[in-house]
């Protein structure tokens, strides 16, 4: 399980404040109007930015002391996930050792990542030699050849065309199910968040104004301002 507890954070006159659990093995759409905080919510999970109080817990236990690279999670970007000089091999292997030495058992897991991702014919390509789509399988291979329980997605996957996001999606949903993976991805396409996630959080001015089942966000949804951003996503 993953709470926010009461964790509030100021960035120049912006005020945040996010309380929130998530149950492992759920995976939760981020959703809400532009500079709402979805992505200064990630960040302050990921401990890129710190509260100014409240904390965050995993399993129980407090993370608020850890540096980012200590925390219990992976996290995936819109873009700029990869190292250009290194190749897919490497940069894959990077979630399991940033030295880059690697046991025999580390070889196998990363060759087995790039075969999910379909890149098993791509190991010593640089990023420079993939298209926009393949990088992503990169980046998404090494976010989960990590023994992380939980993974901030940020956009992912907006670069990509329709059918590749509907196949990375796809991607994503199977291996959060099989490793029980909690995921929390930000997103501005409904389709996407319905297409993988079992819960949503609407932010909306710094809070999460609502969240609730997937199936509860609808065009009629109770809450006003909710209900006028799904109708405009329609
Ligand atoms: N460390 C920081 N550096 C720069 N800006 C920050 C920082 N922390 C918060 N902000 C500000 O927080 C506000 C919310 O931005 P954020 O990127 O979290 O929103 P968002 O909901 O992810 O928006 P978008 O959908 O456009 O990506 C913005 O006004 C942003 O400038």
């Amino acid at each position: 399980m993953l709470v926010l507890n009461d964790v509030t954070y100021c960035y120049h006159s912006d005020w945040f404040q996010f309380s929130l659990q998530v149950k492992q093995g759920d995976i939760l759409a981020l959703i809400g109007p532009s500079g709402a905080g979805k992505s200064t919510l990630l960040a302050l999970i990921a401990g890129f930015c710190h509260p100014e109080s409240g904390e965050v817990l995993v399993n129980g236990r407090s993370i608020q002391q850890l540096e980012p690279h200590q925390r219990p999670l992976s996290m995936l970007f819109q873009e700029h996930n990869l190292f250009d000089h290194l190749n897919v091999f490497d940069n894959i292997a990077l979630g399991l050792s940033p030295a880059l030495r690697l046991s025999q058992q580390d070889k196998r897991a990363v060759n087995q990542a790039a075969e999910k991702v379909g890149l098993e014919d791509k190991l010593t390509r640089l990023p420079g030699q993939l298209s926009g789509g393949q990088r992503q399988r990169v980046a998404l291979a090494r976010c989960f050849v990590q023994p992380h329980p939980i993974w901030l997605l940020d956009e992912p996957f907006s670069a990509l065309d329709p059918i590749l996001r509907k196949e990375m999606l796809a991607v994503v949903q199977q291996l959060a199910q099989e490793k029980q993976a909690t995921v929390i991805m930000v997103t501005h396409h409904l389709s996407d968040a319905r297409a993988i996630a079992n819960r949503f959080a609407y932010l909306a001015d710094g809070v999460i104004a609502n969240h609730g089942e997937i199936a509860a966000l609808t065009p009629e949804h109770a809450n006003e301002k909710l209900a006028r951003f799904v109708q405009a996503a329609h």
